[in-house]
């Protein structure tokens, strides 16, 4: 793949498979797939699912390579994932322009992703040399201590917003522990995931440490069950969540599960309006809206509505949206045609239920005639909402901001609290007393204090309720990909009641 790619112009040809340290060429085309170009909708390759024998082969190859990398030391393993991060780094214009071919975000956006790919990578290079275990005095001179060891192969499923991003918050942590890993992407985006198992291959890992499977909903079954799987790292929608965990539960398998949200964004009216403007807006339009802890029940306190409302409106229409590739495009495609036709059912949805649309929310068609089957739709602001709107309970997963007014600090709380979900929530005030006291009180993995949607990848994430549970990023992941074992040493002689 080359650097210039340009929209409409990329064909993938190359298998999407990789495992034993080569990309692998299906067994059996029968069930291919096509995979689209968002911001064309032409065909930019074929995706060919893995069955039984592949995904076996897959989790295999990861297993012999997991014996070699979990006799590593840190400091050894380490010096494998910084030159990742490195070769990462060198090509990062060129997995960017690939991951808007395959998603439609905007090339601004990719380069970031890419960005946060590396430096996840290079944040668990860090960690690994750190890992150790603790060491207790017993009675008499015996003594116990503790290693934290590895899991095993570990399975990766992801989601086809963040294609590469993904794969590296996933494999980065497992790698740092001296685990091995099967990653399968989602159908829609098979593309970038086979080139970061590519770079850790030519960073020097074993083969087989980091492995590409394609497929949908069977092949991804078929990793959940095999039993020389010892984890499922899952992102994803909260359907396809319990199922995972279904099948994890078969053969007690640990499970992380990154879920979908319905974020409240709450602005209250001593907020410096500037920034909670600038706040909503990326609470909301990155990727087109397909961010699952996007703040799309954006709460406003009644006193500054309308100007929240006017400058939001204003900004909103002013989103240069169409080729992804430019550079200052900021608005791209969206996945799919059927994503697309549900993102404007939820708008004709919520016009219906009494919904006032204030800008977009229609299909949009770019000038230029290559873009013309693409996937757009102009980025929408929706007044009049109640909190029993179906575009306010549920994750539409596109460029839709919900507005709603509130009154009093406890009342928004109870009614941001109304959800199943709890992946993320925000709060614009100046009040630092008020700020502490609603981030406490939110029901979510994460709360922006006077910020939204920034993730470096030193801090956890991760949801409450049906958001999921684990996180990922942030020390903590380490305890998700490893396991404690306990040592007993006894320097004396046993003492025995029989
Ligand atoms: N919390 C997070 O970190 C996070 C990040 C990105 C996306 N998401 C969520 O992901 C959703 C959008 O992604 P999606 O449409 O790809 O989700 P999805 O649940 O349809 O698919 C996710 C992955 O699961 C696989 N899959 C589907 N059925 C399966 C089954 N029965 N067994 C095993 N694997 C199966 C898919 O092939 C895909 O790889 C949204 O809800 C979004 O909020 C969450
Ligand atoms: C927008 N963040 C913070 C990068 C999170 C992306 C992960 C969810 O879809």
């Amino acid at each position: 793949m080359n650097s210039h790619v340009s929209t409409g112009t990329l064909l993938v040809k190359e298998p999407l498979n990789f495992w034993g340290g080569a990309r692998v060429k299906p067994k059996d085309t029968k069930n291919s797939e096509p995979v689209y170009e968002p911001a064309t909708g032409r065909v930019l390759c074929d995706m060919i699912p893995c069955g039984e024998e592949e995904v076996d082969e897959a989790i295999k190859s990861a297993h012999s390579a997991y014996l070699k990398w979990s006799k590593l030391s840190g400091m050894e393993r380490a010096r494998f994932m910084l030159e990742a991060a490195r070769i990462i780094r060198e090509r990062r214009d060129e997995i960017a322009r690939a991951e808007v071919a395959n998603n439609g975000k905007s090339i601004t956006e990719a380069q970031v992703d890419i960005d946060v790919a590396w430096q996840c990578i290079e944040y668990y290079a860090g960690i690994a040399p750190t890992l150790s275990g603790q060491h207790i005095q017993l009675p008499g001179g015996s003594f116990a201590y503790t290693r934290r060891e590895p899991l095993g192969v570990c399975v990766g499923i992801g989601a086809w917003n963040y294609p590469f991003q993904i794969a590296a918050w996933k494999s980065a942590p497992a790698m740092a522990c001296g685990n091995a890993m099967v990653f399968k992407p989602s159908p829609m985006t098979p593309v970038t995931a086979v080139m970061l198992a590519e770079i850790y291959k030519e960073a020097g890992v074993p083969d087989g440490l980091f492995n590409v499977v394609q497929g949908g909903a069977e092949t991804g079954g078929l990793l959940c069950h095999h039993p020389m799987v010892a984890k499922v790292s899952f992102t994803g929608s909260v359907p396809t969540g319990k199922k995972i965990m279904e099948m994890a539960a078969k053969g007690v398998k640990q499970v992380t599960l990154e879920l979908g949200g319905k974020s409240p964004l709450i602005i209250f009216k001593d907020c410096e309006l500037e920034n909670a403007i600038k706040g909503a807006l990326m609470a909301n339009f990155l990727t087109q809206g397909e961010v699952c802890c996007n703040g799309t029940r954006v709460f406003v306190q009644r006193e500054i509505m309308p100007q929240f409302l006017e400058e939001v409106v204003k900004r909103t229409k002013a989103i240069p949206v169409g080729d992804p590739m430019c550079e200052a495009t900021r608005m791209g495609a969206l996945i799919s045609k059927p994503h697309m036709e549900k993102v404007l059912g939820f708008i004709k949805q919520a016009k219906e239920q009494g919904a006032k649309v204030l800008c977009g929310g229609e299909q949009f068609v770019p000038n230029d005639p290559k873009l013309k089957d693409g996937y757009f739709v102009s980025p929408c602001v929706l007044d009049n909402c109640r909190d029993d709107m179906t575009c306010v309970k549920e994750e539409i997963f596109g460029p839709v901001m919900s507005v709603l007014p509130f009154d009093t600090e406890e009342e928004v709380l109870q009614r941001a609290n109304n959800t199943t979900f709890g992946l993320a929530s925000g709060v614009f005030t100046r009040d630092i007393a008020r700020a502490h006291r609603v981030a406490e009180n939110l029901q979510a993995g994460t709360c922006y204090i006077n910020n939204y949607n920034v993730g470096p990848v030193e801090v956890p994430f991760g949801g409450y309720k049906m958001s999921g549970f684990g996180r990922e990023n942030g020390q903590v992941t380490i305890e998700y990909y490893s396991q404690l074992k306990t040592v007993v040493v006894e320097m004396g002689d046993v003492e025995s009641i029989f």
